[in-house]
């Protein structure tokens, strides 16, 4: 048999045990130095190094242990540095000052990373920004990449030129004229990595999935100017889905890349390649080891992408999809999964080595190994009712729709005793010290549930006091019972496992667990409504019941491989569907499915969008379709562009949706003017991410802005996002001068000052 040989595109930053995450927010601290910080992350490195060297991958990456984020670390090396940081020397210092803002200079924007809950810092070119690297620290990583792996092994990785231009927001210039700044820089960065003997290079080009946004001019003005025409083999790598017909055409037409890595586990692209061909004296880089999921790859899918090489390429290597980034460390430390009848299909960054060898293998030619990883399915498919065994109708058409149609719903509801202009907030409060210590030692069982439950009434009562206090109008319960919005919910049902260190990073120091669906869900008892009840006896003002959405709750897990994502949604959203109605009998007359993570979950292209946004909508519907006319249901969405999915949002038919605005120039307000929505709606008034408080007249401003477009009773008043990340003093502050600025603009409109429109 033939040896295949293998790659990586990237390894967890975090460390086995989310080293990083504690070294990051010690330094930043000031409790430890740039070089502590630096020799930890390095450290981490190495030991992700060694596991991929004790797993034989051929082609390792180095130069890739981004501190923060791929895309800030290389707007920082290449000096890409907007004017209000100018003033600080290029260093650690600077890029996270870029990452987390400083001395009242705003941070650079975050944007969800192409289709994922990882988040990318969005780099900025204005009229001041002069291109300068500053690759010294970069050079050095890979030098002691060499050292580590040696240089047949060690493959530096570069964020492509094209990218880079693609993500960032040009002030100053085009595209074209940005490019051309950075290609002279690039052409010396690629000569001076070349000198130093490595076998290969992996170019990054993730803008190159944005097929329908015509990157092709950029790519053939800058890899004629870039690449050395002698050196290390460049490897042009993408991921996340297929590269589209345009794109993929471009790139085996250049004869200067020696390999192409493609992401095999989303998108068409073994339809590109049997429609144009792939060059025989190229290596195709096959992501087929799904770098997002920890569903271990389906026997049928070795198989059908085995046949497929076999019959259309000449030279190929196995890899990952992308990064290996999107997952946990290491499986084998969840003890507490030992055993379970999933276990030995589950896989994280380093038992996907593991599977990288054996796919190798398995395409090489041992059909024992596939036979075995076969019967392993097998024996899971044995011991669990998959979601394929539940009986078909379990919904009717009805389930979808609301009793009555929104104009009626509205005349039932009123304003549920507000005034004009409900002021609200998102759902949770500050995530104090003390309520993460109540929490863990439940958790680890040093207080008992009762200790536990009066310690979290306690933080309820608080709650509900400060709010009664500063006049808000629909009270929240503060969600201190809360770590995470998604495992919150997903631990309450059954269908879902959950690890004990399965840590993804999700943006800068900040790490998620996301659950895994294995088998059909369910909830067995109600989630929410003790909290719920103790909040509303302490008030007469409306308390919102806090749920999490299905298709939220599905994006921000692993769900199972071998089901349709619909199929999950749907039994999430009944779930859902039934904490409503519970919440109902409670008592609970307002209630918010939030779903910030609807847009993050649309695929990249056109043909993908309409049927995932037909069932993504029809999840929330299930979820929220059976609620009373009287029941005001409302819903939360932040971070994203909702420009493209409008259509959908109006068709989720809540009768309230408070969203994030602030961050993006009353954009996405505009956005909901342009269709006519027509619905309840509360755009952000500030910025909960910033620890400036916001003035009255600025939010007083931004009502009164809203009301210039908006009818005064479809408006609803709120920040951007939940306040969990805040200290209770900031929170107090921000939303006095909130009521203080609805107050105003009140009475305004009742002395007529102003007419809304
Ligand atoms: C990311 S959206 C967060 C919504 C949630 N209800 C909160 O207030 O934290
Ligand atoms: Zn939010």
């Amino acid at each position: 048999m033939t040896r295949i040989s293998t790659s990586t595109l990237g390894f967890p930053r975090m460390g086995p045990n989310r080293e990083l995450k504690f070294s990051l927010e010690k330094y930043w601290k000031g409790e430890i130095s740039d070089i502590e910080l630096l020799n930890s992350a390095n450290e981490i490195e190495k030991s992700g190094w060694k596991l991929q060297m004790e797993a034989s991958i051929d082609r390792i990456t180095v130069g890739d242990h981004y501190l923060y984020d791929m895309v800030l670390t290389w707007s920082d090396n290449l000096g890409l540095c907007p004017s209000r940081f100018q003033h600080m020397d290029a260093g650690l210092k600077r890029m996270f000052a870029m990452a987390r803002g400083v001395d009242g200079s705003e941070a650079l924007s975050m944007k969800k990373w192409i289709t994922s809950n990882y988040h990318y810092m969005v780099p900025e070119y204005d009229e001041s920004t002069v291109i300068k690297p500053n690759i010294e620290l970069y050079l050095n990583d890979i030098k002691r990449g060499i050292d580590f792996l040696g240089a047949q092994t060690a493959t530096p990785v570069v964020l492509g030129p094209v990218s880079l231009v693609f993500f960032t927001k040009i002030s100053h210039g085009t595209d074209e004229s940005v490019l051309a700044t950075l290609l002279p820089h690039y052409k010396n960065l690629l000569a001076t990595i070349a000198e130093m003997g490595v076998a290969e290079v992996q170019i990054h080009e993730p803008a190159l999935v944005f097929a329908e946004q015509n990157i092709s001019h950029l790519l053939s003005i800058a890899y004629p100017a870039i690449l050395p025409k002698q050196g290390p083999i460049i490897n042009l790598v993408s991921f996340m889905e297929d590269i589209g017909e345009e794109n993929y055409q471009w790139a085996i037409s250049q004869a200067e890349i020696g390999i192409i890595s493609l992401d095999f586990t989303r998108g068409h692209t073994m339809d590109l390649i049997h429609k144009f061909g792939f060059p025989q004296d190229k290596t195709l880089g096959v992501g087929m080891i799904d770098s997002r999921n920890v569903w271990t790859i389906q026997p049928e899918k070795v198989s059908e992408v085995s046949d497929f090489l076999k019959a259309h390429v000449v030279k190929f290597r196995i890899q990952p999809s992308g990064s290996l980034q999107y997952l946990p460390w290491d499986f084998s430390c969840e003890k507490e999964l030992e055993g379970h009848p999933a276990s030995s299909l589950l896989s994280f960054a380093k038992q996907k080595l593991s599977e990288i060898q054996m796919v190798a293998q398995v395409i090489a030619g041992d059909m024992l190994l596939l036979k075995s990883h076969a019967d392993t399915w097998e024996v899971f498919y044995k011991s669990v009712a998959s979601g394929t065994n539940q009986p078909n109708k379990r919904w009717t058409e009805q389930d979808f729709v609301r009793s009555e149609p929104f104009e009626k719903r509205n005349e039932k509801q009123g304003l549920l005793g507000s005034p004009l202009l409900p002021t609200t907030t998102i759902g949770s409060f500050p995530q104090t010290k003390e309520i993460r210590r109540l929490r863990s030692q439940y958790r680890s069982g040093k207080i008992t549930k009762a200790v536990y439950e009066a310690g979290i009434d306690k933080q309820i009562a608080y709650a509900i006091g400060i709010q009664e206090a500063l006049g808000l109008d629909i009270l929240v319960h503060g969600e201190a019972e809360r770590t995470d919005m998604v495992e919150f919910f997903a631990h309450q049902m059954t269908g879902l496992l959950f690890t004990s260190n399965g840590w993804v990073q999700s943006f800068g120091s900040r790490c998620v667990r996301p659950p895994i669906i294995w088998t059909d869900i369910q909830r067995p008892h109600p989630m929410t409504v003790r909290e719920f009840t103790v909040a509303q006896e302490l008030t007469e003002k409306p308390v919102k019941g806090m749920l999490t959405g299905p298709i939220t709750i599905l994006n921000w897990s692993f769900p199972r491989i071998d089901i349709s994502r619909k199929e999950q949604a749907f039994q999430l959203a009944l779930a859902i569907r039934q904490e409503v109605k519970d919440l109902e009998t409670a008592g609970c007359r307002v209630i918010q499915v939030d779903e910030p993570a609807l847009r993050e979950g649309m695929p990249l292209r056109q043909h993908g969008r309409e049927s995932y946004l037909q069932w993504a909508v029809d999840a929330f519907r299930l979820a929220t379709g059976g609620a009373k006319s009287e029941t005001q249901i409302h819903t939360h969405m932040c971070y994203c562009e909702f420009k493209d999915c409008m259509g959908a949002i109006d068709r989720m038919d809540t009768d309230f949706n408070s969203i994030e605005n602030s961050r993006s120039d009353n954009a996405t307000l505009e956005a909901f003017v342009d269709i006519g929505y027509n619905k309840g709606f509360g755009p952000g008034v500030y910025d909960i991410h910033s620890p400036v408080i916001p003035t009255v007249d600025f939010m007083e401003s931004k009502i009164k802005g809203f009301l210039t477009c908006l009818p005064v009773n479809q408006l609803i008043v709120n920040p951007d996002c939940g306040l969990k990340t805040r200290t209770w003093p900031e929170t107090i502050d921000s939303l006095k001068n909130m009521v203080e600025a609805t107050a105003k603009v009140r009475a305004q409109i009742l002395a007529s000052s102003i007419s809304p429109s």
